[in-house]
């Protein structure tokens, strides 16, 4: 079958109530956004409770239904056939038209479900299911009818125009892009943080990100795999701003003064801070990470908690309580996995203690961070001047 429109089906969108268009047009402008790319010319419109998207030109089916798969908010994709309503017989062949072409085997069983969106359209369901599943009889007699277990569930919806479709490739779920306001990831060059990403921007929410490198304790190399892990996240979610922090002086500097075994969780609040003070400039509404209880010692409840401490915004873990398997599994269906494992240095890794403090007292840590004069403030501010962003697409 030669398609040239699809059929956008969503779920949890659908019950917004009153806000529902404003879920419906960011679904539609995300939607366009990934197909603007594409070749096809597709124009993307919206008639209560679906979305269409018509090419008017040829372009390559997997290619588009990939794109479609990357879209939060679609729960299904119909590649459908939309025709005119050019009376009764005209659907007759039609239908047995698309048959046709979409099966080439056509010994299957099957169901015709007709809806009538416009009431006005003079034969009722009933009626249509019968008469269209006879023309299907009629002209391909290997097929049958199984009204309850159907191989193939062929749908007549009669709206405005008639959409004849019989496949749903699923989609990704989730909320659109563009819904949920905008949160700040710290991305790593780990297999965690792209994961815990990927999972609060299914819900609708917008990212930036932030990663601190500790030149030249680790290399380009490792940059650039956090950048490429941005674009791979970007795939979903849109074009992600990357801030790249240097760290080093930071690091160096708390290396000095502070007790060794309190390295990591003191790198780990000032990465917090930082973070923050980003966030708060581009108008991110909370902080994400990748942490695990219990993953390496700065993941237990009481190193989570003195992070915590010096956050005003709400941090976001949505890997909380996961499986580090359940965590990689995520990771190769969104495909970072690969990119993740390449083995280039970490900037916490290179300074950790051999014996981390895995049950830090917040009022310790305090204490061990006055150790640190007005001094790592500069630092802070000038890190955060100077950063580097880099838009990831
Ligand atoms: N260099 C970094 N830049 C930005 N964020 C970081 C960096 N290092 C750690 N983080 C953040 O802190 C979280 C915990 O990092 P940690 O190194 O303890 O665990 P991890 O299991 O290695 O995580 P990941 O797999 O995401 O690297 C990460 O998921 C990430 O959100």
């Amino acid at each position: 079958m030669n398609y040239r429109s699809f059929l956008i089906k969503y779920a949890e969108i659908g019950v917004k109530g009153k806000n529902r268009y404003l879920f419906e047009d960011a679904l539609v402008k995300q939607i366009h956004h990934r197909l603007k790319r594409l070749e096809g010319g597709f124009t993307v419109t919206k008639e209560a409770g679906r979305i269409y998207a018509e090419a008017s030109e040829a372009f390559d089916f997997d290619e588009v239904v990939n794109a479609l798969q990357h879209v939060f908010g679609i729960v299904g994709i119909c590649p459908m056939l939309q025709i005119e309503d050019n009376g009764y017989e005209d659907l007759k062949a039609q239908v047995v038209r698309y048959i046709g072409e979409a099966y080439e085997n056509k010994n299957f069983t099957f169901k015709v479900v007709a809806r009538r969106g416009n009431k006005q359209y003079p034969v009722v369901s009933d009626q249509i299911n019968r008469d269209l599943g006879e023309v299907i009889l009629n002209a391909y007699p290997e097929t049958r009818v199984d009204v309850h277990n159907p191989d193939v569930l062929l749908r007549v919806e009669v709206r405005h125009k008639i959409n004849i479709f019989s496949e749903t490739i699923p989609g990704p779920g989730g909320m659109p892009i563009g819904t949920a306001g905008k949160a700040m990831l710290l991305l790593s060059g780990g297999i965690d943080s792209p994961v815990a990403g990927y999972m609060v921007a299914k819900r609708g929410v917008t990212l930036e990100a932030t990663y601190f490198h500790a030149p030249p304790y680790t290399s380009e190399r490792a940059k650039q795999k956090v950048v490429d892990l941005a674009k791979l996240v970007a795939k979903y979610t849109g074009p992600i701003k990357l801030n790249v922090v240097n760290f080093t002086d930071i690091q160096l500097y708390i290396y000095d003064q502070c007790p060794h075994d309190e390295l990591t969780i003191i790198m780990r609040r000032y990465m917090m801070r930082i973070a923050e003070a980003i966030a708060k400039e581009s108008d991110c509404l909370a902080l994400i990470t990748g942490e695990s209880i219990g993953q390496v010692a700065s993941q237990t409840l009481q190193s989570l908690g003195v992070t915590n401490a010096v956050c005003e915004l709400p941090v976001m873990r949505p890997l909380i309580a996961f499986d580090k398997q359940d965590i990689v599994d995520i990771s190769l269906k969104i495909d970072t996995y690969e990119t993740s494992v390449l083995p280039y240095e970490d900037c916490c890794t290179i300074f950790v203690a051999k014996h981390p403090v895995t049950k830090p007292n917040l009022k310790r840590i305090e204490m061990s961070e006055t150790k640190l004069s007005e001094k790592i403030d500069e630092m802070v501010k000038t890190a955060i001047e100077t950063r580097e962003v880099i838009r990831c697409i």
